[in-house]
């Protein structure tokens, strides 16, 4: 089980700035993990250091993390949710699933970094928790979905 009420109680610190929170976790995507900047069609020729000030990068974060804390919201009933996502990132934007694993690790670094008050050892465990059960029932709505690297 997780604990989806701790979960949210971070989430409402998130909030408060959800398009720069957003912004930091794409650019941080981008820096750690480049190939995944490939992906985007609107970032993959800019240069990271240009990204910094991309107002396509915040806009993009903000869709991102709405959509995340659309999930989070649901507090584990998030089926519809994930198979929507699983979806458009199979059919339309072509993202192998593993992808996933690499942003929820990268939003667990800049959440400790950015809410050390809010990211206790118990909030670590409970996101770590629910992003591992996230990640792997989408990986099965991509078998179901067949998707092709
Ligand atoms: C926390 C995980 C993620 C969430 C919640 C998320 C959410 C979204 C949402 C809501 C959209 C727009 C609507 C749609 O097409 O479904 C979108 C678009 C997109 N996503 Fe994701 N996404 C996630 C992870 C990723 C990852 C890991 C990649 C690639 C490495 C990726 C690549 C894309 C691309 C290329 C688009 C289209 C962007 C454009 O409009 O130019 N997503 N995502």
């Amino acid at each position: 089980m997780c604990d989806w009420d701790l979960i949210n109680k971070v989430w409402a610190k998130v909030e408060e700035d959800l398009a720069g929170n957003g912004q930091t976790v794409l650019l941080r995507l981008f820096e750690e993990h480049p190939e995944t900047k490939a992906h985007f069609p609107k970032f993959k020729d800019i240069p990271l250091g240009q990204l910094t000030s991309n107002a396509d990068v915040k806009t993009h974060g903000n869709t991102v993390f709405k959509a995340l804390g659309d999930v989070v919201k649901q507090k584990g009933k998030h089926a519809s949710n994930l198979q929507a996502l699983a979806t458009t990132h199979i059919n339309k934007h072509k993202i192998p699933p593993q992808n996933f694993t690499l942003i929820t690790n990268v939003i667990l670094k800049v959440f400790a970094e950015k809410f050390p008050g809010e990211i206790t050892a118990p909030a670590q465990e409970a996101f770590s928790k629910a992003f591992k059960a996230i990640c792997s029932e989408l990986e099965d709505l991509y078998k179901k979905g067949g998707f092709q690297s």
